[in-house]
Parts: C-alpha cells; sequence; structure tokens
C-alpha cells in the first residue's frame, strides 16, 4: 500500500533541514541526458533528463513499474550482461559518458556502488566481505586492508556490533546488520555514488530507522540515489526526489517543494494516494 504525503508532518523533511533549494543547484555529479532504455522492444525509460547534485540524496518515487530499479540498473551498467537491453543517450559521470560501449565496467562499479532491496552479504567472514572487493580494485598490504575494513565498518555504524566478530561467517548477522555491512561492503572501495534500491524493504522499523540515519551521514562524503516506495522515507532522507510515471520523469524538486507543492497534477495525485 502506498503511504500518503498528506501524513508527512512539514518537519519530516530531513534533507532539507540541512541544505535550502537553493544548493540543489550545485554541481552535478551526475547528468543524465536524453536517457532512453530498451528492454528488447519495450522502452522503459523515456528521454529522462536528471541531476545527481554532489553529496546530495535524490529520492526516487513513482508506481510500480515506472523504471525506477531500471534507472539504478543503467547507471552501473547492470544491464550489460543482458542481450537486448540497452540504453541510448547520455549519463556522464567525470566528463566521460558512462553508456558508452568502451566505458570500463570494473572501473564503474568502482565508483557507482549499489546496495539491494535485500542484504545479500557473501557466505564468508564480515572482513572478507569487505576486503574481497577492495581487493578487486586495489593492492594493499594486510594493514592496509585491517584498516580499510575498519573503516567502512565504521562508517556503517556498525563496527561496534561486529569488531569482536571479524572472523566469524556473515550470514550470522540480523538482517539489518547484513544490510549495514553491505552498505561498507560498498563504501569500502570509495565509490563517489552510492544507490540504493529499496535499501529497508526487507527491514524491521528500528533497522530501518539507522539505514536512513546512516544515509544521513554517508551524503557528507558520497553523492546517493535511493529507490523507494516509502513517501515518508523519501521526505526524510532525499534532499531532492523525482517522480517517475510510465518511464518518463514526471518532475523533479526539492523534497519540501515535491511533497507539499508539487507541479505536476500527475505528481499530486500519486502522492495524495488517488493512485498507484
Ligand atoms: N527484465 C525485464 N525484461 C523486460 N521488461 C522489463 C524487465 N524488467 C523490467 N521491465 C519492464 O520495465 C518497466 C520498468 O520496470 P522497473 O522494474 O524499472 O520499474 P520500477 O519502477 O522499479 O518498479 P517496482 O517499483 O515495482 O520495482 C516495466 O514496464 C517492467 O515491466
Amino acid at each position: 500500500m502506498q503511504d500518503s504525503a498528506a501524513a508527512i508532518p512539514s518537519s519530516s523533511f530531513g534533507g532539507m533541514q540541512a541544505r535550502s533549494a537553493a544548493a540543489l543547484n550545485e554541481t552535478a555529479r551526475v547528468a543524465i541526458r536524453n536517457l532512453d532504455f530498451y528492454y528488447g522492444a519495450n522502452r522503459a525509460l523515456k528521454g529522462i533528463n536528471l541531476d545527481l547534485p554532489e553529496r546530495q540524496v535524490t529520492g526516487m518515487i513513482g508506481p510500480s513499474g515506472c523504471g525506477k530499479s531500471t534507472l539504478l540498473r543503467v547507471l552501473n551498467r547492470m544491464y550489460s550482461l543482458y542481450p537486448g537491453q540497452r540504453a541510448t543517450g547520455e549519463v556522464i559521470l567525470d566528463g566521460r559518458n558512462i553508456i558508452d560501449d568502451d566505458m570500463d565496467v570494473n572501473e564503474l562499479r568502482a565508483k557507482i556502488g549499489m546496495v539491494f532491496q535485500k542484504p545479500t552479504p557473501f557466505p564468508m567472514t564480515i572482513h572478507e566481505n569487505i576486503a574481497f572487493g577492495v581487493r578487486l580494485h586495489e593492492k594493499l598490504s594486510r594493514a592496509q586492508m585491517d584498516e580499510r575494513v575498519e573503516w567502512a565498518l565504521t562508517r556503517a555504524a556498525i563496527w561496534g556490533e561486529v569488531k569482536d566478530r571479524l572472523n566469524t561467517n556473515a550470514m550470522g548477522l540480523s538482517g539489518g546488520q547484513q544490510q549495514r555491512l553491505c552498505i561498507a561492503r560498498t563504501i569500502a572501495v570509495r565509490p563517489e555514488v552510492i544507490l540504493f534500491d529499496e535499501p529497508t524493504s526487507a527491514l524491521d522499523p528500528i533497522s530501518t530507522l539507522k539505514i536512513e540515519e546512516l544515509i544521513d551521514e554517508l551524503k557528507q562524503d558520497f553523492t546517493i540515489a535511493i529507490v523507494t516506495h516509502n513517501m515518508q522515507q523519501a521526505a526524510r532522507c532525499a534532499d531532492q526526489v523525482a517522480f517517475f510515471y510510465l518511464g518518463e520523469l514526471i518532475e523533479v524538486a526539492p523534497a519540501a517543494q515535491l511533497f507539499t507543492a508539487p507541479q505536476q497534477p500527475r505528481t499530486q495525485e500519486y502522492i495524495t494516494g488517488r493512485f498507484g
């Protein structure tokens, strides 16, 4: 069931308390221009133009099937594995169009990390869960790796809970801890951008709150996009919110504006629960 934005108190706009609307015009870390995406003949994204402002959280909302997850899959080139799926247009990161064929996908994934809906730790130790991905991109000494592991787990607000059991299997952690471990794993390679695809939908309210607080912390260092079905979560976490419908970006605005004074009738209908 969709929750209605009408129920969101104005004090809930977490992202906007920290940053003014004007600040949203800061540098775009990722600039998406005229992006189309096709699953075979099905055009799932239509002419998307959207900036992900540096060190801010962009919330992506919209009814099921509107293309939110597809957009995240484009941003880290997940679709490249599937013949018949293709993107056209531009997604500019550090001056490069990342959907160009000659973009090195491994290099890209070190720059744009992804956290999935369901926590997906590897069936190995907590330490190895973090070290594994780092080793793919960097050669570190043992001491440097230990330092990196501690840094990532600390940034993901789970170090205190796991520091005495780094060599135990990560599958023994709770769901919420597993998700924070996955966030640590993503952070450990020091990406520029982190994509969250409904990161709390499998978690209880307390674990959800911890992840939301963590996202708020992480935006000091990373540019963040979060897909969520929970509009209150978007209001709490996001600086700007993008509303998608049937593969189109209908409206993007500072969170407080989008939820209280949307410019487009379809956004208004969606956030007041009249469809979706
Ligand atoms: N693997 C696929 N093959 C063909 N079509 C797909 C595939 N995955 C998604 N689609 C289609 O692309 C469109 C966008 O789907 P997408 O999963 O991006 O939506 P979404 O907004 O993330 O939905 P939800 O909120 O339910 O996760 C839908 O029409 C969907 O049916």
